[in-house]
């Protein structure tokens, strides 16, 4: 088997995201969670394979390791191209990890240049004469500006990653993106000759990444979010649609989220709000050393079966600032993520079959602690948010990952609804 293309992804929420795009192309798709090494099998006839590390908040010399074993492992697949999927939002800070493991990938492929576009149309994420937009707002006066990790306080695109690398960056703008295909070619050769290595590329819609794609589409290595990936994807000879991976239905329904993204925060509101059982978690009394596990377990045991229930640590900008300062982030972090990864794996123990997860590094942790390795890829309930089929010690579970910012409000408890029916 051979794939057509190869792709890792910088954090697992954003695996499941681009892997729904590649199957929104035509494209066969499996989810790998974790450095694959010799054992790590793929479904036969996948077209596309998706690597989902967590590598967006890690040391940069680890996000580039992990990402280059990722590379190597798609090559020995058949992978010709290589995509690196980050965040739509360009989740980074200047120590990277954005720009040192493009410049990894880019060495070991022996590739001169790549094309960047981090423009997600379906979830309101454009570029603009080189600045990010989130729906209509600059990336930087967006809520992004809060994130608990990488708060993005800049829009500008070249600037924000010229500070990741050595080398020249530069925009391809929107006005050469609309010309099409040859333009942009042209352009990006005209860029190479002139000692540039990253090249950002303008997008305001789906056709403009399919140009982009299409320009692309002969680059080993190539960089951005869901929405070139797609492109990519069109570009290749379709694959026919994909079929619908059947996912397991019924048992218990659980969400669990890490998220603070004012989407997420929408959704819990929303959940509570259809009168459905939520507990939130209590990160200060768990560093002092309370049995808050256990607590939420026995929570959990009082509920009814019937009904989902949700168990957060989500915290408003302030309360978050106020836990962070007590703990600095990277431990506040660490002791939320690995809360849920541990009550995940006792509610799957006692039965729950419906889990959805909110936030990208929660999903590692909730995924690394449930042992899941690869996953195939279903329907998506919002774009970019599909429900995988995912094989536990203890069963087979619908799992759905998702963004932190992705997803209508209502969309815990309609996501739930719908793999509660029997098919
Ligand atoms: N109450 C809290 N206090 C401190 N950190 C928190 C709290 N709740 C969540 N976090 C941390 O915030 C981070 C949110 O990131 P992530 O899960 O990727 O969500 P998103 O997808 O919204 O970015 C996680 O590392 C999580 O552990
Ligand atoms: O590209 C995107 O926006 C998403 O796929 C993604 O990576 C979002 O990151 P999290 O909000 O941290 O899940």
């Amino acid at each position: 088997m051979t794939l057509r293309i190869g792709c890792t992804a910088d954090d697992f929420t954003g695996g499941t995201d681009v892997a729904a795009a590649f199957r929104r192309a035509g494209l066969r798709t499996a989810l790998v969670f974790g450095t694959p090494d010799g054992t790590t099998a793929l479904p036969a006839d996948c077209d596309a394979a998706v690597v989902a590390l967590k590598s967006r908040s890690t040391p940069a010399d680890e996000a580039v390791a992990d990402s280059l074993a990722a590379q190597r492992w798609l090559w020995s697949k058949g992978a010709a191209q290589v995509y690196f999927k980050y965040c739509s939002t360009f989740d980074s800070t200047d120590r990277g990890n954005i720009g040192p493991v493009t410049d990894a990938l880019l060495d070991a492929a022996g590739a001169a240049v790549t094309l960047h576009c981090p423009a997600s149309p379906p979830n309101g994420r454009t570029v603009y004469q080189g600045h990010l937009f989130v729906h209509d707002q600059l990336l930087s006066d967006s809520p992004l500006r809060h994130h608990p990790l990488n708060p993005m306080t800049d829009s500008a695109l070249v600037r924000l990653l010229s500070a990741q690398t050595r080398h020249q960056v530069a925009l391809i703008d929107w006005h050469t993106v609309r010309r099409g295909v040859q333009a942009v070619r042209e352009a990006l050769v005209a860029h190479q000759q002139s000692g540039v290595r990253h090249v950002v590329a303008d997008a305001l819609t789906d056709d403009d990444l399919a140009v982009l794609g299409a320009a692309a589409l002969e680059l080993p290595v190539v960089a951005g979010a869901a929405g070139l990936a797609e492109g990519l994807g069109h570009a290749y000879p379709a694959a026919g649609p994909a079929a619908g991976e059947p996912l397991p239905r019924g048992g218990r329904a659980a969400v669990l989220a890490g998220s603070c993204s004012a989407r997420t925060l929408e959704q819990i509101a929303h959940f509570h709000a259809a009168g459905l059982p939520s507990l939130r978690l209590d990160v200060l009394a768990a560093a002092s050393g309370r049995d808050v596990t256990g607590e939420a377990l026995a929570w959990y045991e009082r509920q009814d079966p019937e009904l989902p229930v949700l168990v957060h640590a989500s915290a408003s900008p302030e309360e978050l600032a106020a836990v962070q300062a007590r703990l600095g982030v990277a431990e506040a972090a660490a002791r939320v993520e690995e809360l849920l990864g541990t009550l995940a794996s006792h509610l799957v123990e006692r039965g729950v079959r419906r889990l959805l997860v909110a936030g990208g590094e929660t999903s590692g942790a909730v995924t690394t602690a449930l042992g899941i390795r690869t996953v195939l890829v279903g329907e998506e309930a919002d774009p970019g948010v599909p429900w995988t089929h995912a094989t536990t010690g203890a069963g087979d579970v619908a799992l759905m990952l998702k963004s932190g910012n992705f997803g209508a409000p209502d969309l815990f408890t309609r996501a739930l609804e719908t793999t509660g029916k029997a098919t």
